[in-house]
């Protein structure tokens, strides 16, 4: 199970590089659930994710990016992955505003044609809708994308409080039935670790609570995240 984590500068993602994250998510922190983080931002912390890997070979660390909370058209669509993927991005996460628009298939079947990694990002809302949720798994494993996951718009409660532990379990088991990475995410504390190692998706996000008083705009926790990272060392023993 590996560790995501949200980062929206370039000192945060050298605070989650040096504490052996595994998966850093860059994205702005300051709005929305899904907000993109400003290209030259997102260049600078590539950059130092490639010298991060020069100066440790064995790192496997991997880096998503956000594109939005929506998107107007196919050209404005290509135009925001495009820049990502040529910066260096490894995963783009799309909502379900972007994921299930009809009108952005084509652009969106072009990248999965070239091997693009597409995690497509489902609301608890979207989870409650069980007979939807498995139609949705089925036809995106069809298509290719590399994974799907879980997050939230509403930060004032966890997801766990937000989608009940059989319709988690139910989601996590049946992507990895059909060969989607799974993650799950949604104002996460280190406290909520422990249940959900139990349902062994592949990977925990967080952001909220890494933060100085628990909130996503505000700076990562340096101790906060060596705490978590510790913890999630300790459950995946
Ligand atoms: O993708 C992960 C999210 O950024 C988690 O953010 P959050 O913990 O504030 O809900």
């Amino acid at each position: 199970m590996q560790l995501l984590v949200s980062v929206n500068s370039v000192s945060e993602a050298s605070l989650a590089l040096s504490a052996g994250v595994d998966l850093l998510d860059l994205k702005d922190t300051t709005y929305g659930a899904l907000a993109m983080l400003d290209m030259g931002v997102s260049q600078a912390i590539l950059q130092a994710v490639r010298h991060h890997r020069i100066a440790h070979p064995a790192s496997t660390v991997t880096v998503s990016a956000t594109i939005g909370d929506d998107c107007a058209s196919m050209e404005q669509l290509k135009q925001r992955m495009d820049a990502r993927l040529e910066a260096g991005v490894d995963i783009i996460k799309l909502p379900a505003t972007i994921w299930l628009d009809s009108d952005l298939q084509t652009t969106l079947q072009r990248f999965l044609g070239h091997q693009v990694s597409l995690i497509a990002v489902f609301s608890p809302a979207e989870l409650a809708e069980h007979a939807f949720m498995h139609e949705k798994l089925a036809e995106l494993s069809a298509k290719g994308y590399f994974g799907v996951m879980v997050d939230t718009i509403d930060k004032h409660m966890p997801v766990t409080a937000q989608v009940d532990q059989h319709t988690l379990r139910a989601f996590i088991q049946l992507a990895q039935s059909l060969a989607l990475t799974v993650g799950v995410a949604g104002g996460l504390q280190v406290s909520d670790l422990k249940l959900l190692s139990l349902m062994r998706p592949d990977y925990i996000g967080f952001r909220s609570g890494l933060c100085e008083q628990q909130q996503r705009k505000n700076c990562l926790s340096a101790s906060m995240l060596m705490t978590t990272v510790e913890k999630m060392s300790d459950i995946c023993q």
